[in-house]
């Protein structure tokens, strides 16, 4: 029943490619549909012992067939179960025909299903061979059921959402839990789909590891599995040179606090030093109202030429409450040699001329690191943001390959990818993390990896993790002065 492969993400068309190499392997796949369809019916006792009927609605292909097994198994079980099909269950093939032809209940048209009160919807009409948009036959239950209090148990996916992108086709069930197998899809944890399957629960049908790994891909969720090797380590050399120098930009002086609020995160990151390189009309302010963090005039792209002489200087964030235009597009490409957050106005700044940013950090190591939530997305890359066909991770991963940069793309459900096509979905954000300021404390959070010499993927994926675990660990009503002075770095004792 535990969820083996916690890390992994396997889109649809690699789940095909599973299926097809455990039948290879000579694993019998009718008693992998077997094993699914107990495992729905288990679930369903579970969580609904009060259900007066199990309904299960079952689809033309192999999810029918989990379904109709299930059936078999809750009729077993002494469950008052009503089975409706989706096409004449006669046509079924392989392993879905065996299933139906094991049930031995009446099965009645789809069309003729009215919900009762006391329902329980076992949702078996399609999962990951959903191929193009829901028929109106399906699309008319799931009106229908939105309107009642009738819960919904989906099978492997909502029959509708599309497992590799998280989007509905054109709709999906709302489902109080999804069970699905071996590992979940890009659609569980992607927007609106997490928010359509409810509950997920990975079941364990038995198929072996190295198949699982053979196509798991380069897509997965977020933890610690994909970066905690490759965090910083305090030794008792270190000291606060060898702990990396991060700088933050400082906007105006009506406009420091986002900056002090990236400087402030990064240092608790673990950077060594951290200096705020400000306008002089606003050095008096933040000096003002930081201690541990330094200051530094820089006024203009000569001063900024000289700082840069030190090479030290070797992580940088640029952005928050800086200001749209000239001056943001100049410093970042004087910065084309160092590791750089560009974020908030920095990002916006390159609205007209994003090739000129690209094509500077276009060679050597990957060391820009781009954090736009979806305005900003839509400013440096409107033909993938106004394209439909994709979905984010596959938006984020173009995007990433474009830029020559890692891309953090915000959200409940931040994507965060590499030009080499890596990518990884964020699932541990809690909804209180979206308040003002939060994504200053992020970039803030990477500022100060990057300054450490983590890798720029490895730093923004883990940054992205850092930042909603300190938000779920202070609960909801935060700031964004909380959540900066509440981030610890990564501890595999008390953080696992
Ligand atoms: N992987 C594994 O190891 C295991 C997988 N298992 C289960 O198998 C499921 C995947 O099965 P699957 O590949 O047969 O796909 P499924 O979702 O049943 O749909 C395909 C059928 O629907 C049709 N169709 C598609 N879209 C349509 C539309 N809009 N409107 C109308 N029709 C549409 C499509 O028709 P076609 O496109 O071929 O014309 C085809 O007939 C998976 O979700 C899991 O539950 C378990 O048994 C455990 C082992
Ligand atoms: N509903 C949500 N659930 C979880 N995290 C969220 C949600 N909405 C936004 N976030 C996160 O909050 C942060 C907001 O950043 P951003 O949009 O840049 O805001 P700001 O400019 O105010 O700092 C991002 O890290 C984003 O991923
Ligand atoms: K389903």
């Amino acid at each position: 029943m535990t969820d083996k492969f916690p890390s992994v993400l396997i889109s649809p068309a690699s789940m095909a490619k599973v299926d097809r190499d455990a039948a290879l392997s000579g694993l019998d796949s009718y008693g992998l549909m077997r094993r699914a369809g107990f495992a729905v019916a288990a679930a369903a006792l579970r969580h609904y012992p009060e259900a007066v009927r199990f309904v299960v609605l079952c689809g033309p292909g192999n999810n029918g067939g989990d379904g109709f097994v299930a059936a078999a198994a809750l009729r077993e079980a002494g469950g008052n179960v009503r089975v409706f099909s989706l096409g004449d269950p006669g046509q079924l093939r392989g392993d879905a025909a065996k299933a139906f032809a094991d049930f031995d209940g009446a099965v009645e048209p789809l069309e003729a299903y009215r919900q009762e009160q006391g329902d329980l919807v076992i949702d078996a009409l399609f999962g990951a061979g959903l191929s193009r948009d829901l028929p109106p036959s399906v699309t008319d239950i799931i009106d229908r059921l939105a309107e009642v209090d009738v819960p919904v148990l989906a099978v492997d996916l909502p029959s509708g959402l599309d497992g590799a992108t998280g989007k509905p086709r054109p709709k999906a069930f709302q489902a109080q839990h999804t069970v699905t197998f071996v590992a979940r899809k890009p659609g569980h944890v992607l927007l609106p789909g997490r928010g359509l399957c409810g509950e997920v629960e990975v079941f364990d049908i038995g198929i072996p590891r190295r198949i699982v790994e053979r196509h798991a891909g380069i897509v997965g969720i977020n933890d610690l599995a994909h970066w905690a090797a490759m965090l910083p380590r305090l030794s008792d050399a270190s000291h606060k040179f060898t702990r990396g120098h991060l700088t933050v930009f400082s906007g105006k002086a009506s406009a420091t606090g986002a900056a002090r609020l990236s400087g402030l995160a990064g240092l608790k990151a673990g950077a060594g030093l951290v200096t705020l390189a400000s306008p002089g009309s606003a050095v008096l302010v933040n000096v003002s109202q930081t201690t541990a963090i330094m200051i530094r005039t820089v006024d203009d792209i000569d001063s900024l030429q000289d700082y840069l002489t030190d090479k030290r200087m070797g992580a940088f964030v640029l952005g928050p409450g800086f200001g749209i235009g000239e001056k943001a597009r100049a410093f970042a490409l004087a910065l084309a040699e160092r590791r750089l957050v560009l974020d908030a106005d920095g990002i916006s700044s390159f609205k007209e001329a994003p090739e000129s940013l690209f094509d500077a950090f276009a060679s050597g190591e990957t060391r820009l690191v781009l954090t736009p939530h979806e305005g900003e997305f839509a400013r440096l890359f409107p033909d993938l943001a106004g394209d439909d066909s994709l979905g984010k991770v596959e938006k984020a991963r173009a995007a990433a390959t474009r830029a020559h940069a890692v891309l953090v793309y915000k959200g409940a459900d931040t994507v965060i990818a590499a030009p080499d096509g890596r990518a990884l979905v964020n699932a541990n954000a809690p909804p209180w993390l979206a308040t003002a300021g939060s994504g200053d404390v992020l970039a803030g959070i990477i500022g100060g990896l990057l300054a450490q010499g983590t890798a720029a993927f490895e730093a923004a994926a883990a940054g992205v993790w850092l930042h909603a675990k300190a938000a779920t660990r202070l609960g909801p009503g935060l700031t964004a002065e909380d959540l900066a002075s509440a981030v610890q770095p990564f501890q595999a004792e008390t953080d696992c």
